[in-house]
């Protein structure tokens, strides 16, 4: 059997974080993280992150978790990556401006125009509007662009000196013919003559290295020479393979910056009402996806606000006199507009306040249930659109660690709640499938036989509850329909 470890990197939007996996005793050995945070811009609808900060927090993060532990042992790593972020590089490979994020909703109207053009609902969020936005607001940095890569594919080149695209990412463009696998050339054309030179070539397998380090990164990173670099992916893809649900085709649902739910599908299912974005996965199958942008930030509004930590505030919502539905309290979460419903111009709306509201607990709470709330909405209409959920919810992300969150989602959706041992499951992704690479094994094959643990608890849905949160939901969607129906 082999030995060794492998890395798994996860480029958050709000943090890196690195696993280290050992291969033999398929373990994690070692974490490590580095937080760092969206721009702060007073520019409407604007979320942008410059590049270097990844590689600065990925050196940090890696030299810190691989502290004590045998460097030479690292035979392969692999990138997960927060998706459809717009990286811009030049002639001579240099960054041209910031990343525009996924959650950057500038390109709100190039959005319309290519849904009209494309004939399904692309959101902002999608890189191909980023593009169009920034040919026709910033023509000089557009004239000289050279080539586009999501986040995670420009980590990759620096890693590795490629400039390539995996599938599970690449989906986030909207310009990739998700079912046929491969560039939507058509789609690139009618957008401009010059986009198809700018993408770069897809990758051949979802199971092979794309590449070594380069000598001078590993010497920065203090790795041996020829650690190999999975193709990594997108973080969902990638969270799909950590949380074991590549091999059991669980239905996940994460709790990051932004909330998403997916599931692996053999076959791509394609919604052209823009609700199911069309993803590969990680693993030669589909991954539809529901995803909002607002989420564990609204909960951050009020930690701020307060100038209190998520324990305190959960003591506080938990025992606070409201309860679920928090006693008629609506949070519409809607803080950097949204994507699901799309509504990029929405904005936050705090209603049904009464006389000694405003307290920490119950503001917590009601900030907990709209993020739920959305999430849930958007999830009816996944099984409207035909996915079939089993009794089990796997939850992970960021809020996944905070006990009342679980117990809400649970009750919200009416269904148990089961966690994967590891909640960075994107970062113990990346890691698996570089553990693939290196054994030479096909990512599918190596999740099935190396299934990452559940905790034993499972959390069950309180009946008692599902009253108040089906009344709580019919409130925050007729709320929302009213206010931003029209935004
Ligand atoms: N106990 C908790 N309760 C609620 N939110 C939490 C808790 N612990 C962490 N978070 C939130 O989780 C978020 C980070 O989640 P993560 O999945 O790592 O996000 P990303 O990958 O988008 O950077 C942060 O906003 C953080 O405040
Ligand atoms: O930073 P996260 O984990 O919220 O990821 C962002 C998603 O990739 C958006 O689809």
């Amino acid at each position: 059997m082999a030995e060794g470890y492998t890395l798994g990197i996860d480029v958050g939007t709000q943090g890196l974080k690195v696993v280290v996996y050992n291969i033999s005793t398929h373990e994690i050995v070692k974490k490590a993280g580095v937080a760092y945070d969206i721009i702060k811009t007073s520019v409407p609808g604007r979320a942008e992150q410059n590049p270097q900060t990844w590689i600065a927090a990925l050196t940090t993060a890696v030299v810190e978790a691989l502290d004590g532990l045998d460097r030479g042992c690292v035979k392969a790593l692999a990138v997960s990556g927060q998706q459809h972020g717009l990286v811009v590089l030049g002639e001579g490979d240099e960054v041209l401006r910031p990343a525009k994020l996924w959650c950057d909703t500038e390109s709100a109207a190039e959005a319309e125009e290519l849904s009209a053009k494309f004939g399904w609902k692309l959101v902002p969020s999608f890189t191909i509007t980023k593009l169009l936005w920034l040919q026709r607001h910033e023509p000089d940095t557009y004239a000289a662009t050279r080539c586009v890569l999501l986040p995670h594919d420009y980590v990759n080149w620096w890693l590795t000196g490629r400039k390539i695209m995996e599938l599970g990412d690449a989906s986030g463009t909207g310009v990739l013919d998700v079912e046929g696998r491969r560039w939507d050339t058509a789609a690139m054309d009618a957008v401009d003559a010059r986009v198809r030179e700018l993408f770069p070539p897809l990758v051949d397998s979802p199971d092979q290295a794309i590449g070594a380090v380069r000598p001078e990164v590993a010497a920065q990173l203090g790795l041996p020479a020829g650690v190999l670099v999975g193709p990594g992916s997108g973080d969902n893809a990638m969270s799909a393979l950590g949380a074991g649900a590549a091999a059991d085709g669980a239905i996940v649902v994460s709790l990051g910056t932004s909330a998403t739910i997916f599931a692996k599908s053999p076959t791509a299912i394609l919604d052209p009402t823009g609700i199911i974005c069309p993803f590969c996965d990680a693993t030669g199958n589909y991954l539809p996806l529901l995803c909002t942008l607002n989420c564990t930030r609204v909960l951050e509004e009020v930690r701020e606000a307060f100038e209190l930590d998520h324990e305190k505030l959960t003591q506080l919502a938990e025992a606070d006199a409201a309860g679920p539905g928090c006693g008629g309290v609506t949070w519409l979460p809607y803080l950097i507009g949204e994507r699901t419903p799309c509504w990029p111009h929405a904005s936050g709306a705090l209603l049904g306040l009464r006389p000694g509201c405003l307290r920490p607990g119950l503001l917590y709470r009601a900030a907990m249930e709209g993020a739920t709330l959305s999430l849930l909405g958007g999830f009816r209409r996944m099984v409207a659109a035909g996915l079939r959920p089993g009794a089990q919810l796997r939850l992970v992300g960021g809020g996944a660690k905070n006990r009342l969150w679980k117990q809400v989602v649970a009750d919200a959706f009416g269904m148990e709640v089961v966690l994967p041992a590891e909640p960075d499951s994107a970062a113990l992704g990346a890691a698996l499938q570089a553990a693939a690479a290196f054994e030479g094994a096909t990512v599918s094959d190596y999740v099935s036989q190396h299934s990452p643990p559940m905790l034993d608890q499972v959390i069950k849905p309180n009946p008692e509850h599902r009253a108040a949160y089906e009344e709580a939901l019919a409130r925050f969607e007729a709320l929302a329909q009213q206010l931003f129906a029209q935004a």
